[in-house]
């Protein structure tokens, strides 16, 4: 019961993170990065794990998550793959940071 509630508010979060609200900094991560269309082939030399807020969305819907542990991980595995290809500096790093000011900001410990 609690993990289910507790998995709602989740969704919530992550709904929020996707928002048009954040329109202007959330699109580099709201679908899985297409190093062919991005041209970036050496993106997967960088990222190992790929996580995208659509993925994290779609998971939730389909219960795949037993705990918000869990989705905590994969959002912030989001903003890891974000700095490990896109340097300090570099537009689309700041954009990470930013929406992880706004999770951050909403995720209740
Ligand atoms: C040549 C090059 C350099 C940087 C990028 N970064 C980047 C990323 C990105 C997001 C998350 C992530 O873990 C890695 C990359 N998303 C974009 C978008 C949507 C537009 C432009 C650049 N973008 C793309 C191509």
């Amino acid at each position: 019961k609690k993990h289910q509630t507790e998995l709602r508010f989740a969704q919530q979060v992550v709904k929020e993170l996707m928002s048009k609200k954040y329109s202007s900094f959330n699109y580099p991560f709201l679908e899985p990065v297409d190093p062919v269309a991005l041209n970036c082939p050496t993106y997967f030399d960088y990222v190992k794990q790929p996580m995208d807020l659509g993925s994290v969305s779609r998971k939730l819907s389909n219960w795949e998550y037993e705990n918000v542990e869990q989705v905590e991980a994969d959002v912030r595995l989001v903003f890891k793959n974000c700095y490990a290809f896109n340097p300090d500096g570099t537009i689309v790093n700041m954009m990470g940071h930013r929406l992880e000011e706004v999770f951050n900001s909403r995720w209740v410990d």
